[in-house]
């Protein structure tokens, strides 16, 4: 596989407020991370970067490139190229979600779990065909932060597919001994007035439920992270940020590594799959999503980078789509936590604006 990749080829880009990074030719491939954490650990590669998957017993795509270039600039912002979709299919269809939710509210009020995290996923196939880079470019001009992803999981999958994505959530960053999260959770649709905006915002800030949501991620970082770190700064009040199609509550947290020899990819094997995207307690919302979603693959895992000094950076992967061969036909995914107070038709549209961060960037109509 790694033979038909020039030095120079992207196969890895993350764009954000840190600014870009780059995983350029292919030097070695892994489809498990243990195994690519072991090859840093031992040197025997400089650099990780790619995706690990949402359940750790699926495939990684993870590449160990041959250079590891990074700008201080987020990625120069474009717009949409204008698209049709050819066909859209909902997987599962709209009612059947909604019902699932209900579902899962039951079982929460049955004491069998507190929160569990529901996706959908749609298939489409668009033309004109995509340009990864050209859309990778559109995902960072939908959001104020020019976050966006782009990974060549085809370099480990040998499918010739991309996966790419403009996620707000950072599972974590590393800088020497200092790690920060900035989980996302609890959220309310956008809107074009912006009266109703800002209310919706505030409304947002003061939602009991959309708190209790949040919390159970941030309780989940403070365990994972108590024993590996110290000075562990976990505010106790989230802050509400705009994505281009949602707010979101967000909490910044900061630590202290305490074994400098952990890296950013240990970090991000411990840490995913937070209740972000899975649910509290994990194992119970794990077993309930393999129950009835069909398998993610990469959704809702992470998507980053590790150098050789253990330094790096993984954003949760959510609103993202994996794009096929022939760059028509593609499947995107959106997910939203389900707690005891949800309501099913909220949930519904709620994951309808998040779909809207795909649809946008792909310039298909989405209203
Ligand atoms: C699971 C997703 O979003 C997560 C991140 C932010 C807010 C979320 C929520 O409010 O439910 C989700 O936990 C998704 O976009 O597919």
């Amino acid at each position: 596989m790694a033979s038909s990749y020039g030095a120079d080829d992207d196969v890895f880009v993350l764009s954000g407020p840190h600014g870009t990074v780059r995983g350029r030719g292919v030097g070695r491939t892994f489809d498990d991370v243990t195994a690519a954490r072991a090859a840093l650990a031992s040197g025997s590669v400089r650099a990780i970067t790619g995706a690990i998957p949402f359940d750790p017993s699926d495939p990684a795509a993870l590449v160990a490139p041959i250079s590891l270039p990074a700008e201080p600039a987020p990625l120069a912002p474009s717009s949409p190229v204008r698209r049709r979709a050819t066909s859209m299919i909902a997987r599962p269809d709209p009612r059947t979600h909604r019902d699932r939710v209900i579902g899962a509210i039951k079982r929460i009020a049955d004491g069998e779990l507190d929160k569990v995290v529901l996706a959908r996923a749609v298939d489409i196939v668009v033309e004109p065909a995509v340009d990864v880079p050209e859309l990778l470019a559109a995902l960072a001009g939908g959001n104020s932060d020019r976050n966006a992803f782009a990974v060549d999981v085809g370099a480990v999958f040998g499918d010739d597919s991309w996966l790419l994505g403009a996620s707000p959530e950072m599972l974590l960053r590393r800088r020497g001994r200092v790690v920060t999260c900035r989980p996302y959770a609890g959220s309310a649709p956008r809107s074009a007035d912006p009266t109703v905006d800002r209310a919706a915002a505030r409304a947002l800030a003061a939602s009991h439920k959309d708190q209790s949501e949040h919390r159970f991620v941030v309780d989940y970082l403070r365990d994972r992270l108590a024993p590996l770190c110290s000075d562990l700064d976990v505010p106790s009040t989230p802050e509400v940020h705009p994505t281009g199609e949602v707010w979101h509550l967000a909490t910044p947290i900061r630590a202290t590594l305490r074994d400098p020899s952990i890296t950013a990819l240990d970090l991000a094997s411990a840490l995913s799959p937070t209740p972000a995207v899975c649910g509290t307690p994990t194992d119970a919302a794990a077993q309930l999503i393999r129950e009835i979603e069909e398998p993610r693959g990469l959704y809702g895992g992470a998507v980053g980078w590790c150098d050789a000094s253990g330094d790096g950076q993984w954003m949760v992967t959510i609103r993202c789509l994996h794009l096929g061969a022939d760059r028509r036909s593609l499947r995107t995914w959106a997910g939203g936590g389900i707690v005891a107070q949800s309501d099913p038709q909220d949930e519904l549209d709620e994951t309808t604006a998040k779909l809207a961060t795909v649809l946008r960037a792909l310039g298909i109509d989405h209203a």
